[in-house]
C-alpha cells in the first residue's frame, strides 16, 4: 500500500471541517472494547488471581498450556539484575545516561513543588503540606513493542516524590521478557514488576488481589483496553491521564532540511497506526519537497507499514497563510509533541499555549525527548494538553491543607464563619464556630 498523506491549505472552505474530522478521529469509542473491559474488570474484583491468571494465560498467549499460578509472573530482583548486567554495554551504559537525566530535570521540578506556611498577625498558621503516595502502580506497555524509556519516565518521578512502594506491570506476550524493560526497572528502583498487562492488570491494581496489593494510584500509557480500563477504576483509585496514540505536530517555516522534518512525522508514526502526525508551513514549495522525502525514505522504514497507514489515515502537509496562522492552529490542535523548526523558534513559541512538549529549534527533534533530554515523554494526548500537563512528579504526590487556627483567630474568624453557616441554615457548623468565641 502506497501512502496517500493528504495535503490541506488552511484558505479552502472547507479546510476546518476536514481538520476536525482528522482530530475527531482518536474521541470515538469503541462499543466492544468497552463491554470486554468492564467484563475483564468486574471478574478481576470478584475472583483476584484466578481471572488474572485466566486472562494472561489468553491474551498474552503465555506457552506451555499458560502458567498455573500467579507466581510464575512475578520476577525477583536477581533477574532484574541479571537483565541489566547481560545488557552490552553501549544499551547499559545509555539506559543509565537517560535515567541520570530525568531523575535531574525531575529533581528539579520537585523543588518547585514544595509546601508553604505563612502567619497571620494573630497568630493563626495556615500552610499546605505536600506528602507522596504511599503506594502506585505504573503501567508499562508492551504488547505490541517493549519500552524500557518508559519504565524510566514512569518510575523515576514517583521515585523522586519519595513514593515507598512502586509496582509495574507489564505484559509479555508468548512469555517473552524483554531484557531492557528489565533492566530499566533495575535502574529506575521500582519494588516489584509482575508480568501482566491490559484491563486486567490495571483490575489487579485498582482492586487489589491475593497476591498483588491494591494501589493508590495508576499511571503509564497503554492502548485502548488498558485507556478503557483506566478510565473505569478511576475514583476507586487514582489516574494520571488517559495517554493514547502518539501525535506529532512540527511547525516549519521551510528553512529545515526537508528529511529531517519527515523523519521526524516517521517517528511518531512508526509507533502505531493510530499515530497523528502534521507538519503545518507557509511554503508550498518547501511542503512538496517533504513530499518528496517521505516518499524517498519510507521504503528503508522497517515499520514503513505502520507508517504508511498512520500517514494515510492520521497525517497532513498543511499549507498555512504565515507562521502566525500555524500557531493559532497549533493551539487549536493542542498536540502532544510540538516542535518548531524555525530560524527563530523562540518568537513563536511565545505564541503557543496548548501542547503536550515543545521542542525549539531544528536540533530538537521530538526523539530526543522520548529518550533522554529529562523531561517525562508520557504527556497528553487527543487535544487534551488544552488542560492536562505531562508526567511528573505532582502526580505522585498531594497536598493536604493545614489550618493552624489561634485563640485571637478563633474570635474574627468565628464570627464570619457562623454568619455564613446560618445563611447556610446549618445550626451546627455556626454554633461550632460560636462556642470558640469568648462572650
Ligand atoms: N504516550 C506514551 O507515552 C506512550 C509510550 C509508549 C507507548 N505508547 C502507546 O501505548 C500503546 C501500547 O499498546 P500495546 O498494544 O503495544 O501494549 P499494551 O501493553 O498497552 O497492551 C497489551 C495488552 O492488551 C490486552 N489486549 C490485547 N488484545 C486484547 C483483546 N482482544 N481483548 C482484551 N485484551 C486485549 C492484552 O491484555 C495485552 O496484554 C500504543 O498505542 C503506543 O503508541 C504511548
Ligand atoms: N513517543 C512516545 C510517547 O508518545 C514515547 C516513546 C517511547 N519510546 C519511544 N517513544
Ligand atoms: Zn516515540
Amino acid at each position: 500500500m502506497a501512502v496517500q498523506i493528504r495535503k490541506l491549505d488552511s484558505t479552502a472552505p472547507d479546510f476546518k471541517q476536514t481538520l476536525d474530522a482528522l482530530l475527531a478521529f482518536e474521541a470515538e469509542t469503541d462499543d466492544a472494547i468497552e463491554s470486554a473491559v468492564a467484563k475483564i474488570l468486574a471478574d478481576v474484583k470478584h475472583r483476584g488471581d484466578a481471572a488474572v491468571l485466566e486472562y494472561t494465560n489468553k491474551f498474552d498467549r503465555i506457552p506451555h498450556g499458560g502458567a498455573s499460578s500467579m507466581a510464575a509472573f512475578d520476577v525477583k530482583q536477581a533477574e532484574l539484575d541479571a537483565a541489566l548486567a547481560s545488557l552490552p554495554e553501549a544499551q547499559r551504559a545509555a539506559l543509565r545516561t537517560a535515567a541520570e537525566r530525568i531523575r535531574v530535570f525531575h529533581e528539579r521540578q520537585k523543588g518547585e513543588l514544595n509546601g508553604f506556611t505563612f502567619t497571620e498577625p494573630d497568630g493563626t498558621v495556615l500552610g499546605q503540606r505536600v506528602t507522596p503516595l504511599d503506594r502506585v502502580g505504573i503501567y508499562v506497555p508492551g504488547g505490541k513493542a517493549a519500552y524500557p524509556s518508559s519504565v524510566l519516565m514512569n518510575a523515576i518521578p514517583a521515585q523522586v516524590a519519595g513514593v515507598q512502594e512502586i509496582v509495574m506491570v507489564v505484559p509479555t506476550p508468548d512469555g517473552v521478557k524483554n531484557q531492557m524493560v528489565l533492566a530499566a526497572a533495575a535502574i529506575a528502583g521500582v519494588t516489584r514488576v509482575i508480568t501482566i498487562g491490559g484491563a486486567q492488570a490495571v483490575g489487579a491494581l485498582a482492586y487489589g488481589t491475593g497476591t498483588i496489593p491494591a494501589v493508590d494510584k495508576i499511571v503509564g500509557p497503554g492502548n485502548a483496553y488498558v485507556a478503557a480500563a483506566k478510565r473505569r477504576v478511576f475514583g476507586t483509585v487514582g489516574i494520571d491521564m488517559i495517554a493514547g496514540p502518539s501525535e506529532i505536530l512540527v511547525l516549519c517555516d521551510g528553512t529545515t532540511d526537508p528529511d529531517w522534518v519527515a523523519m521526524d512525522l516517521f517517528s511518531q508514526a512508526e509507533h502505531d497506526e493510530l499515530a497523528q502526525a502534521i507538519l503545518l508551513c507557509p511554503d508550498a514549495d518547501y511542503i512538496a519537497r517533504v513530499e518528496a522525502s517521505i516518499h524517498k525514505l519510507l521504503p528503508t522504514m522497517p515499520r514503513h507499514e505502520t507508517i504508511t497507514t498512520s500517514l494515510s489515515d492520521r497525517g497532513a502537509l498543511v499549507k498555512v497563510r504565515d507562521m502566525e496562522e500555524a500557531c493559532a492552529i497549533a493551539n487549536a490542535i493542542a498536540a502532544e509533541h510540538l516542535e518548531i523548526s524555525a530560524d527563530d523558534p523562540l518568537k513563536w513559541a511565545d505564541q503557543i499555549r496548548h501542547a503536550g512538549a515543545m521542542f525549539l529549534g531544528r536540533f530538537s527533534s521530538e526523539s530526543l525527548g522520548d529518550y533522554c533530554c529529562g523531561p517525562n515523554h508520557v504527556l497528553p494526548t487527543s487535544r487534551t494538553a488544552r488542560f492536562s500537563s505531562p508526567l511528573g512528579v505532582y502526580d505522585f504526590q498531594k497536598r493536604s491543607s493545614v489550618i493552624h487556627v489561634s485563640e485571637a483567630g478563633a474570635q474574627t474568624l468565628g464570627k464570619v464563619a457562623a454568619e455564613l453557616a446560618y445563611g447556610e441554615g446549618l445550626q451546627a457548623h455556626a454554633r461550632s464556630a460560636e462556642l470558640r468565641i469568648k462572650s
